[in-house]
């Protein structure tokens, strides 16, 4: 009769479209193959239907879903492995077919009592669910023998819903997995919001941190100088922005000015200020830096790097708490709270004949030591995981870690720090394969790209410097310039000649002129990171860390545009 079969395959079909469709809903297994069981038992007339899973003990199956059983059945309904046709199903991993439960002795009748069921001929199908050619739980229906489908026919159906439950399943698994990890991380981020520094935006809880966090909080409150000393990256300036923030100046202002960044020249007048006409150039009065702290906070970064002249000059303000303009006599008073900060060890600049005693004596009342990175056991996972949080929110995108990247992440010693391992995340957000999930592998092949310079005969062997070192001397150099991107942390690491040019600040470009060229893969990155920003160049700067004029100039020179 092939009407009656095209109304059967009609039905098969609607079957078969709408149990796939529910594979949609994995996140909620219990409706999703609920709602199977029930398509199956209105459509087909296959009822009761139950998938049966291991417990937690592994050794015993019981009905993980139903459809048309009581609770009193579905409690009931526990084989251990081999025993019923259920348990037979699990272990041998092949359907079955009873197609009369009444004649079969295996047949257990322990979920659902016989007198329950319909009188006539009563048949039953178990059918394994299979996940990766693993058996991992059992399908069973009842249906009335007599019926125009043959059993056969109904197992071929069966067969396909198991897989599609499987598939829910494997799904759901995965779901609770990532749910599981997300939760970690949201422990690991609550546990550091109640940490002291987090307030201010200081992550960590490694005990290096706390001890810093702690001598930090101390300080805040009464106006003592501060000296902060770590290596660059260490975060050095996120440190004094908590001190200041943390004392009753928060309402004033919080100036920061990198001793090393600006050239001597224009320094003086960056601190002092200048008045009109005291030199050429200067048409207008100028309050410098100093000033326009008053009632708040100088962060004097890299103090280091200060010349002898003005380390005077700095001392002076902070004996009589005044300064005085360039090309003027008048005492300006100043109320100013100095926090000042150096990877250098100024001792050593002391012994060395470059740094004053009396001013060194001046700062070095409160010293705060900053960790690097690969001290502070355990922070770089809640480091890394708070980079990830920002980077997915700046970029719009949901991207998590693999457990092996976390595990990469915490063994690198990361000669950059704290900047280096955001500059990495923020990279690795952008670059994550399918958009999703950041693995080791592309962990280390940014890192290792970042780092495929291109030498010219000039260039001394890495080996010569240690990273740390050049790093920290690149830094000084580089100094309140905008963040080193991986990039030039690495290039300026591995391109640094052993002895620095006398003049600091030009050297910067005649070190990128002559010992590096970039890398193919800064070019993908730039391309990228715009692409990302759909053509908007500043967007794609502030992706990548970089000031428009910086992604600029490197978009000009890599030859991109
Ligand atoms: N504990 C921290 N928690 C979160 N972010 C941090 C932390 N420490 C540093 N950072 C971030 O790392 C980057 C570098 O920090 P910062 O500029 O304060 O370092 P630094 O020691 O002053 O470096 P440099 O000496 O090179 O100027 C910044 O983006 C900062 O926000």
């Amino acid at each position: 009769m092939p009407d009656s079969l095209d109304i059967a395959n009609h039905s098969e079909y609607i079957v078969i479209r709408q149990a796939a469709e529910q594979i949609e809903r994995a996140h909620k297994p219990e409706e999703a193959i609920t709602d199977i069981l029930s398509l199956i038992s209105r459509q087909m007339g296959l009822n009761r239907g139950r998938v049966l899973l291991h417990d937690k003990s592994d050794s015993v199956l019981y009905a993980a879903y139903s459809f048309g059983l009581t609770d009193l059945e579905v409690s009931r309904s526990r084989f251990a492995d081999n025993e019923g046709i259920s348990g037979k199903v699990m272990k041998m991993g092949s359907p079955v077919i009873i197609p009369n439960i009444d004649l079969e002795d295996d047949y257990l009748c322990r979920t659902v009592a016989r007198s329950t069921l319909p009188q006539e001929t009563v048949a039953f199908i178990a059918t394994p669910i299979l996940r990766k050619g693993k058996n991992i739980g059992v399908l069973a229906v009842n249906r009335l023998r007599n019926r125009s489908r043959s059993l056969d026919r109904d197992l071929g159906i069966l067969k396909l819903i198991a897989l599609f439950i499987g598939e829910i399943l494997a799904v759901n698994e995965l779901i609770e997995k990532q749910t599981q990890v997300l939760k970690e991380e949201n422990e690991q981020l609550r546990a550091m919001a109640v940490s002291q520094g987090s307030q201010y935006g200081i992550i960590g809880e490694s005990p290096a941190v706390m001890a810093s966090l702690n001598k930090a909080a101390r300080a805040a409150n009464v106006s003592v100088t501060v000296l902060l000393k770590g290596e660059s990256g260490t975060g050095k300036e996120k440190f004094s922005r908590m001190l200041h923030m943390a004392s009753n100046r928060q309402d004033g202002p919080f100036i920061a000015i990198n001793c090393a960044a600006i050239p001597l020249e224009l320094l003086e007048s960056e601190l002092f200020g200048h008045e009109k006409g005291a030199f050429t150039g200067a048409t207008a009065t100028k309050p410098g830096k100093i000033e326009m702290a008053n009632k708040g906070t100088l962060f004097l970064d890299e103090i280091g790097d200060l010349d002898l002249g003005l380390q005077a000059k700095l001392l002076r303000v902070l004996e009589e708490r005044s300064i005085t303009r360039i090309g003027s006599n008048k005492a300006i008073p100043v109320d100013v709270r100095i926090i000042v900060a150096s990877h250098k060890n100024l001792q050593e600049s002391v012994n060395q004949g470059n740094f004053r005693l009396d001013l060194f004596y001046r700062l070095n009342v409160f010293p705060i030591e900053l960790p690097a990175l690969r001290e502070r056991d355990g922070d770089i996972r809640l480091l890394a995981r708070h980079f990830l949080n920002q980077a997915n929110q700046e970029y719009h995108t949901n991207v998590i870690f693999d457990r092996g990247a976390l595990e990469f992440l915490e063994r690198y010693e990361w000669p950059g720090n704290i900047r280096q391992l955001e500059n990495v995340i923020k990279r690795a957000v952008l670059l994550a394969e399918d958009g999703q999930m950041i693995t080791d592998r592309l962990i280390q092949r940014i890192i290792r790209e970042e780092s495929g310079i291109v030498f010219n005969e000039n260039t001394p062997p890495p080996a010569a410097i240690s990273a740390p070192e050049a790093v920290n001397a690149a830094a000084s150099r580089v100094g309140a310039m905008p963040p080193l991107t991986v990039a030039e942390t690495v290039h300026y690491a591995q391109a640094m000649p052993p002895t620095p040019p006398p003049n600091a600040f030009n050297a910067d470009s005649e070190i990128k002129r002559n010992y590096w060229k970039v890398s193919d893969s800064e070019k993908d990155l730039l391309l990228q990171a715009l692409e990302r920003a759909h053509g908007n160049k500043s967007h794609a700067a502030r992706m990548l860390n970089m000031t428009p004029r910086q992604y600029n100039y490197r978009y000009k020179k890599l030859g991109l545009g």
